[in-house]
């Protein structure tokens, strides 16, 4: 990837030619300042928006996008860390208009709002490594909950994010939620490839932290046997799609979230079939058409607290961004489902 990753190194390089003279703690001072003023941006464009909205009164939930573009935890492409700006620019593309299926009107603040980006490579820039840069992720999270009545939809980024994501939303709601998660994979590896924090592995760290009561996966075509093993472990429901015509009246009248803090939802864009999102890293055919996954997501019964689209990968889509249109239109339904 090029960009700002690429300068990732350019801290090392100054510390190797001076080392006496630029210390751990100069540096460690400057990127709390640059973290600082990241989550300032975040929190005042979170507060403003919530003010508002608070004025105006008679709104419980509303959905607020908030970008992630992190890729370097992928285990094959980087670019879903480009998706964020692609997926605002598909929700609001001339070619549609601002109406949910059921109606919600998106233009209305009480129903979307959006906070920006956690600003990932400019961080990653100073120096920032991994255990930090999924705590300012969290925090950014926490931010945006703080501001009643506003509820985070996150846009990813590589499915690494979900870990930090569901990490905040449970602390800050003080309990474990119920998660369905949409994929092709389970991402639930110990650890994929030495990378405790891959996107593969996700889903392992969050059900070792608590967060989760259930953890219910839907659209899996791609799993090994420690996939299985680990799920076994940790309790998840698996659906499979070898099975999906089975279990479809059950996954399409889904009732989640009572008695824990609420429902959780999270959208790898590569549970679709290849023909519906080809626009993924991971190509994996036999997946949900739309209208399936719609279905799920538009029949659950449940508070969705907060939620997530990750992997969408633009530098894979067709030229007229037809799956930037597929995430754009996930996080619509998905804000209509938030939003009350
Ligand atoms: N978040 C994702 N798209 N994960 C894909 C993980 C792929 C990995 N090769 C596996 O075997 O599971
Ligand atoms: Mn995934
Ligand atoms: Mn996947």
């Amino acid at each position: 990837m090029g960009g700002a990753a690429a300068g990732t190194k350019w801290i090392h390089h100054i510390q190797r030619l001076s080392a006496a003279k630029v210390s751990a703690e100069a540096v460690e001072r400057g990127q709390s300042r640059v973290i600082d003023a990241s989550l300032t941006l975040i929190r005042e464009r979170a507060k403003l928006k919530a003010e508002l909205l608070r004025a105006l009164g008679g709104v419980k939930a509303s959905a607020s996008l908030l970008g992630v573009p992190l890729g370097h935890n992928s285990s094959f492409l980087q670019g879903p860390a480009f998706a964020p700006p692609r997926i605002r620019e598909a929700i609001w593309c001339g070619s549609t208009n601002s109406s949910t299926e059921e109606g919600k009107e998106l233009n209305d603040p009480r129903v979307l709002t959006d906070v920006g980006d956690v600003p990932i490579q400019e961080i990653r820039d100073c120096g920032v490594e991994d255990d930090r840069l999924m705590h300012v992720i969290s925090e950014s999270v926490k931010t945006v909950m703080e501001e009643e009545p506003l509820r985070p939809l996150v846009l990813g980024g590589d499915h690494s994010i979900s870990y930090p994501v569901v990490r905040a939303v449970s602390e800050k709601l003080g309990g474990p939620v119920d998660i369905l998660h949409l994929d092709a994979h389970p991402d639930i590896y110990d650890c994929f490839e030495g990378n405790t924090y891959s996107h593969a592995s996700s889903f392992a760290r969050i059900m070792e932290g608590g967060y989760a009561r259930r953890l219910l996966q839907v659209g899996l075509r791609s799993i090994t046997k420690e996939g299985r093993d680990q799920g076994k472990r940790f309790g998840v429901e698996q659906y499979e799609m070898r099975t999906f015509s089975k279990d479809r009246e059950k996954l399409e009248n889904l009732k989640l979230g009572d008695g824990v803090k609420g429902v959780y939802v999270s959208v790898d864009v590569d549970c679709l079939d290849p023909a519906f999102a080809p626009g993924v890293s991971h190509i994996e055919p036999g997946g949900l058409s739309f209208r399936d996954v719609l279905n799920i997501l538009q029949n659950l019964q449940g508070d969705v607290v907060a939620a997530d689209v990750v992997e969408f990968n633009p530098q894979r889509d067709t030229v007229d961004g037809m799956t930037a249109m597929v995430a754009a239109k996930l996080v619509r339904e998905l804000t209509a489902k938030i939003s009350k």
